[in-house]
């Protein structure tokens, strides 16, 4: 692909310098025939060649933006299959860092740039340096001193983009944080999952002054470095036009003292002109493009480079004990800790319940336990391996903001399991134990049919998606299952039942389950109890309702609730 690319844009740099050359050859060939020197089919002819010279080159022109457009989508993919495993790689805990967030943003936004920037120097190099090259030797021919025009008109250009480039870098580390809140108070106007509530809220004007003032600081930013550019540009088209003025009047007194014949002259005028088109072209649209974009690339192609932390072929820990060993997390930007000093052994296939009241610190310690969130300080062991080296891969977990995927029902449970063969099968027995239905009003098409809005399909209700996360978390074949309140939408009756099936499940795997519900975590083998990021209480349900403390206190006040 690319090789045909180059091939255009020699050809089409080659019609160009031809055009000129012939151009002169019409042009002398006209003055000879007003001397009567040749006849008129030789003028015919010359100016035949010419016009099949400029078909050529305007053919070449429409295949070169073809390809310039076939070129970048494929080399887009590439660039975003590059991107999606590098994201892939990440600890999922530096998401939660919003310097980092803004760092993934502008280096997913450089991969777009990168394509076009990458078409820009095949251009230069085998378009513009090509047309350049031979009309810089045919003026060297005419005039030796013509030859310094390409000189006049390249340099000024090329500095002012040089002391652009540094500017339009600083723009995008400045405009990068501001553009995600502006997009974030875009969304809670006009995204289906915030409308609603804004609506109701009377919020709409809230989100708006933020989205505006956001608007007005990142529109400040641009409009001087815009200035800038300007200024910059108007200074380099200044000196282009006085050396562009020079030229012409050096081919004025070449021609007068008859150094030059009247076709050459008119033909290296028309030369010069769209040798100082194509430079104005090159330098102002596309260099300049390129150096307004060239610091998200620059991102990119950090962002790109960096040590992977994750691979493909991390050790799969199965049959061990997890062990954390003073462990302590702090989020990013965050003052204090969310969990601390947790010394913790989950012996291989026990079935852990934490309970603990909000922002305890529950999710937080899951996420540490599955070695999404490494800790601040501390160690996570899998038996010998450090928790954030291992494979996911024999783990699988349902969260407490799962995802709703806009795919069939049977894709939403099968995506945890991608590799196994499907067997629809398996998924309706999946689908059976997590009270997913698979047929009546909504789910006509059973297994196939389409959920979520975004491309026409059935919305479900908070109970029923939550259903199927669990089908999804269930049909993952694992020997560590973590639920982090998996039935806080469903009916207390199918929670009840979930939750002896849970049991049931999770008997021949290690299983950390998280619940308000405290009548649902009886059945598990141990009881965490959090209070303010530390464990408070260890211990059986008997144990734990045998002595004063805060599981008592909670497990009796949920009772009454119920009596
Ligand atoms: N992304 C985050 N950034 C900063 N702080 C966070 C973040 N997520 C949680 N926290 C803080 O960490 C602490 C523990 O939160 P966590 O979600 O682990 O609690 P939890 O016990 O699971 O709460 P809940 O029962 O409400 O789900 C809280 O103080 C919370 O404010």
């Amino acid at each position: 692909m690319s090789y045909t690319y180059i091939g255009v844009a020699l050809l089409q740099a080659l019609s160009w310098v031809l055009q000129v050359l012939l151009l002169q050859r019409f042009l002398d060939a006209a003055a000879a025939y007003a001397t009567g020197s040749i006849g008129f089919r030789m003028i015919l002819l010359s100016l035949g060649a010419l016009a099949l010279m400029y078909l050529f080159y305007h053919v070449m022109d429409g295949l070169g933006n073809c390809y310039e457009e076939i070129y970048g989508l494929s080399v887009g993919k590439h660039l975003n299959l590059m991107i999606f495993k590098r994201v892939d790689s990440l600890q999922v805990s530096e998401f939660e860092d919003t310097k980092r967030l803004d760092y993934i943003h502008k280096a997913v936004n450089g991969s777009g740039k990168l394509i076009w920037i990458g078409t820009t120097l095949l251009d230069i190099l085998f378009y513009y340096t090509t047309y350049f090259v031979f009309i810089g030797w045919y003026l060297f021919t005419l005039k030796p001193v013509l030859a310094l025009s390409i000189v006049v008109v390249f340099v000024p250009v090329m500095l002012s983009e040089w002391v652009l480039m540094s500017a339009f870098k600083n723009l995008e580390a400045a405009s990068a944080p501001i553009r995600r809140e502006s997009d974030y108070y875009e969304q809670c106007l006009t995204d289906k999952k915030h409308l609603s509530e804004t609506r109701l809220l009377g919020a709409t004007a809230f989100f708006e002054n933020l989205y505006t003032s956001a608007l007005q600081r990142l529109n400040a930013i641009v409009l001087r470095t815009q200035v800038r550019k300007h200024l910059v540009q108007l200074i380099l088209n200044i000196v282009t036009v006085i050396g562009y003025g020079l030229i012409v009047y050096m081919l004025f007194v070449s021609v007068m003292k008859q150094e030059i014949s009247i076709g050459a002259f008119a033909a290296v005028l028309a030369s010069i002109g769209s040798l100082y088109r194509f430079m104005n072209k090159l330098i102002t649209e596309r260099i300049a493009w390129a150096t307004e974009n060239i610091g998200s690339t620059e991102n990119f192609l950090d962002f790109i480079d960096e040590p992977v932390q994750r691979t493909s072929n991390m050790p799969k820990p199965a049959d061990s004990d997890i062990e954390l060993k003073a462990v302590r997390f702090r989020y990013p930007l965050a003052t204090r800790n969310a969990v601390e000093e947790i010394d913790l052994i989950i012996p291989n296939k026990q079935t852990l319940a934490i309970v603990g009241e909000n922002g305890s610190g529950k999710t937080t310690l899951c996420r540490i336990i599955m070695g999404l969130y490494p800790p601040t300080a501390g160690e996570v062991w899998y038996g010998k391996v450090e928790a954030s080296r291992t494979s996911y891969e024999r783990t699988s977990a349902v969260f407490q903001h799962y995802r709703k995927y806009n795919e069939t029902i049977r894709e939403n449970v099968r995506i945890s399991q991608y590799s196994k063969p499907a067997d629809d099968t398996a998924v309706v027995s999946t689908c059976e134990e997590a009270g997913v239905l698979l047929s009546g009003e909504g789910v006509k098409e059973g297994l196939n049919t389409m959920l979520g809005r975004e491309f026409g399909g059935t919305d479900l209700s908070g109970g029923q998606w939550q259903r199927v996360a669990i089908a999804r978390g269930l049909f993952r074949d694992s020997d560590y299952m973590i639920l982090d309140e998996p039935t806080a939408a469903i009916d207390p009756l199918e929670e009840t039942r979930l939750y002896n099936d849970f049991a049931a499940l999770c008997r021949d795997k290690t299983a950390v389950l998280v619940s308000h519900r405290l009548g649902s975590v009886k059945l598990a083998d141990r009881i965490l109890v959090m209070k303010d990021g530390r464990i408070v209480q260890d211990g059986t349900h008997e144990q734990l309702m045998s002595m004063e403390g805060e599981y008592r206190t909670m497990y009796e006040a949920q009772r009454k609730w119920y009596v």
